[in-house]
């Protein structure tokens, strides 16, 4: 599967949410759509899922512009919404059916499929349970089976770990990289840990454009020289004095507090260059510090 952007832009009331954007998406290997609040991650979105129009640009699936012949996409679309739609009183067996037979599938296509996807999602002991009853990652959870009904060949999913605690966001994105072998999984987030975990390409949403696209090694190559450390030896409460710039993070080591700086020029004369993680090199390339 590929999924081209084609100087895509959107508008809102004049408004420039982003312009010109360009990438190249193919399966193998989940996508991570990173960018902080407002980037406009999900506009692109609804965009990339035939939701909503773009300003002007194209989208071309396999080939075929999804923009002008939206039903090309929706044919083979899992979505996953930043709010999956929640039914309290439904169990999660009763969802997927009511979903199932909006989508069109026989009863009997749905009962099979949806036994076998709420073992995938590790849901098949509490199928009978109430929606009410679940956890929020239980019901991200069925939310990707919902979005798994009927086979779809490409997944999107916005913000899908947002709000679940550590272990419930690993079972999630564990499940949506196994989805990545055989399907093309695009997820938009702000937690770089996410992409960190399970992505092959990530593409940084800013100000309107993309400003870096390609393998999550790459860019920390790319800020290589942009981060430095040094170490402190004042008492915790003291440590604010080194954290009075947006750059600067406080980390702790076995042998000590370590100040760590995204910058080319350390304000620290025994700073030493250490290598960057994925999130230092993101947050580098948002403030402009790693050269692209
Ligand atoms: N229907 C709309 N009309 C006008 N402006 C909108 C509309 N939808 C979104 N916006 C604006 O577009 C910008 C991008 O919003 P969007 O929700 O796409 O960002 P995001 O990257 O997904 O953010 P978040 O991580 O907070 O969800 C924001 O400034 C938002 O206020």
């Amino acid at each position: 599967m590929d999924l081209i952007i084609k100087q895509l832009s959107k508008h809102y009331d004049g408004t420039k949410i982003f312009a010109d954007l360009q990438a190249e998406l193919h399966s193998g290997g989940a996508i991570g759509l990173l960018g902080p609040n407002g980037a406009g991650k999900t506009t692109l979105l609804k965009i990339l899922t035939t939701l909503q129009k773009p300003t002007h640009g194209a989208v071309y699936l396999n080939g075929t512009n999804i923009i002008t012949h939206p039903k090309t996409m929706q044919a083979v679309l899992g979505y996953l919404p930043q709010q999956v739609p929640y039914f309290p009183n439904l169990t999660a067996q009763e969802y997927l059916t009511y979903l199932a037979s909006m989508k069109g599938m026989t009863k009997r296509a749905a009962q099979k499929q949806i036994a076998q996807l709420l073992q995938r999602v590790h849901l098949d002991q509490v199928g009978q349970k109430r929606l009410q009853d679940f956890s929020g990652g239980m019901r991200q959870r069925v939310g990707i089976a919902a979005a798994l009904l009927n086979e779809p060949a490409v997944v999107i999913a916005d913000e899908p770990t947002t709000g679940l605690d550590p272990e419930e966001r690993v079972t999630l994105r564990n499940l949506l990289a196994e989805l990545a072998r055989d399907h093309l999984v695009l997820l938009s987030t702000h937690i770089v840990s996410d992409v960190e975990a399970i992505a092959s390409q990530i593409l940084i949403l800013h100000k309107g454009r993309f400003l870096y696209q390609g393998a999550p090694n790459a860019l920390i190559q790319k800020a290589q020289g942009c981060v430095w450390a040094y170490p402190v030896t004042s008492e915790l409460p003291a440590m604010s004095q080194y954290l009075t710039q947006d750059t600067s993070t406080l980390v702790q080591k076995p042998e000590g507090i370590q100040i760590r700086e995204i910058t080319q020029k350390p304000r620290q004369k025994e700073a030493q260059q250490v290598l960057p993680t994925l999130e230092e090199a993101y947050l580098g390339v948002l403030k402009g510090v790693v050269p692209l």
